[in-house]
C-alpha cells in the first residue's frame, strides 16, 4: 500500500518519510507541501538510495491513505480533500478548533478518519491507564504537565488535553478543552484539572499525569526522545485505516487496547 504525507517538509513529515523508507510493505505516494513552497520538485528528505520530491498534489490513484502532520490552518482543506477522494486519513495535527472537531465527524460519514493527537503506542496505553486510575482512586487531584521543543505552536499539547479527557472520563468529571489553561493564582478548585506547560530547546515530547490524594500520589509519565516513535505509529495507523469502513477511529482501535483491557478486567 502507499500513503501520501501532507505537511511533508515539516519536522514530522520528514520523520514519516524517513520511516517509510525503512518499510517494505508501505511506500510513499506523494510528499505534499504547501503551494508556493520553495522546495517543490526537490528532495524533502535526503536518503542514500531514494529521492522523495516535494509536490503540491496527491496522486489519488496511487494513494491508499493520507497521513497529515501540518497545521490547524490546513486541516479543514485536508479533511475536505480526503472526503472528496474517499481516501482514509490519519489526522495527527493538534490544536484543532471545535468546528474542526465537528468537521472530523461529518467527514467520517464519508471516509475512515483517525484523529490522533499522539501516535505513540505508549500514549495510547497511558490514556487507558489514566482512565483506569481515575475511575479507581477516590478523592484525587489531577494535574497534567507537558514539555516540548521551543517551536511548538499550540499549548497545552493535544496529548495533554487527551489525557485530561481520559482522566475526567474515569473520574466522572465534566471537562471541556476550553478549560485546558495553565493554573493561575488562588486555591485549587475541587474537580479542576491543572495544566503545566514547558517549552525548551529540542525536547521531542514529554507528558505526565499526577494523581494526588492526601498522603499519597501516583505519577504516570511518558517521554519520547525520537520522532520515529510518532512516525511509526502514524504509518501503522494508516495501514490499519486503509481497510476500515467510513467512521471515526482512535489509536486504541489500531492497537486493540480496548479488547486487551476488557480481557484483563474480566479476569
Ligand atoms: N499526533 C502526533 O503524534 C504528533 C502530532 N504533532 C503535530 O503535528 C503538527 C506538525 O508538527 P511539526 O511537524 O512539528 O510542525 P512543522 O511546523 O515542522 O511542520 C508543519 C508543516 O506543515 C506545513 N503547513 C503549515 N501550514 C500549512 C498549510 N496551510 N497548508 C499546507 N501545509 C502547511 C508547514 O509548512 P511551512 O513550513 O511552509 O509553514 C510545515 O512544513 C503539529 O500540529 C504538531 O502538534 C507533532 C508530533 C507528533
Ligand atoms: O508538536 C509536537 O512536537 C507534538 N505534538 C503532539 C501534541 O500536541 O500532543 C504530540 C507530541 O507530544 C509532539
Amino acid at each position: 500500500m502507499a500513503v501520501a504525507v501532507l505537511g511533508a517538509a515539516g519536522r514530522m513529515g520528514q520523520a514519516v518519510i524517513a520511516a517509510l523508507a525503512q518499510q517494505s510493505t508501505v511506500s510513499l505516494s506523494a510528499a505534499v507541501v504547501r503551494e508556493g513552497d520553495s522546495r517543490i520538485g526537490e528532495a524533502v528528505v535526503q536518503m542514500p538510495n531514494q529521492q522523495y520530491c516535494a509536490a503540491t498534489a496527491v496522486d489519488w490513484q496511487a494513494t491508499d491513505a493520507i497521513i497529515d502532520f501540518s497545521s490547524v490552518a490546513a486541516v479543514s482543506d485536508h479533511l475536505a480533500l480526503a472526503s472528496r477522494h474517499r481516501c482514509p486519513i490519519v489526522l495527527c495535527t493538534t490544536g484543532l478548533s471545535e468546528s474542526q472537531q465537528r468537521l472530523i465527524d461529518t467527514t467520517a460519514n464519508n471516509v475512515a478518519v483517525l484523529p490522533a493527537r499522539n501516535t505513540s503506542v505508549g500514549i495510547a496505553l497511558l490514556e487507558k491507564l489514566t482512565e483506569l486510575a481515575t475511575a479507581t482512586l477516590p478523592d484525587i487531584d489531577i494535574e497534567i504537565a507537558e514539555t516540548h521543543h521551543k517551536h511548538k505552536k499550540d499549548a497545552p499539547s493535544g496529548t495533554a488535553i487527551a489525557l485530561a479527557e481520559a482522566a475526567s472520563r474515569g473520574a466522572g468529571l465534566a471537562f471541556n478543552r476550553h478549560q485546558a489553561t495553565p493554573r493561575g493564582e488562588g486555591e485549587r478548585e475541587a474537580g479542576s484539572i491543572g495544566f503545566a506547560v514547558t517549552r525548551a530547546a529540542d525536547i521531542v515530547g514529554e507528558h505526565s499525569v499526577l494523581l494526588a490524594r492526601l498522603g499519597e500520589r501516583m505519577i504516570l509519565e511518558h517521554r519520547v526522545s525520537d520522532r520515529k516513535i510518532f512516525a511509526d505509529g502514524a504509518i501503522k495507523a494508516a495501514q490499519w485505516l486503509a481497510h476500515q469502513t467510513p467512521g471515526r477511529y482512535q489509536m486504541s482501535d489500531v492497537l486493540g487496547l480496548n479488547h486487551a483491557l476488557q480481557r484483563l478486567l474480566a479476569e
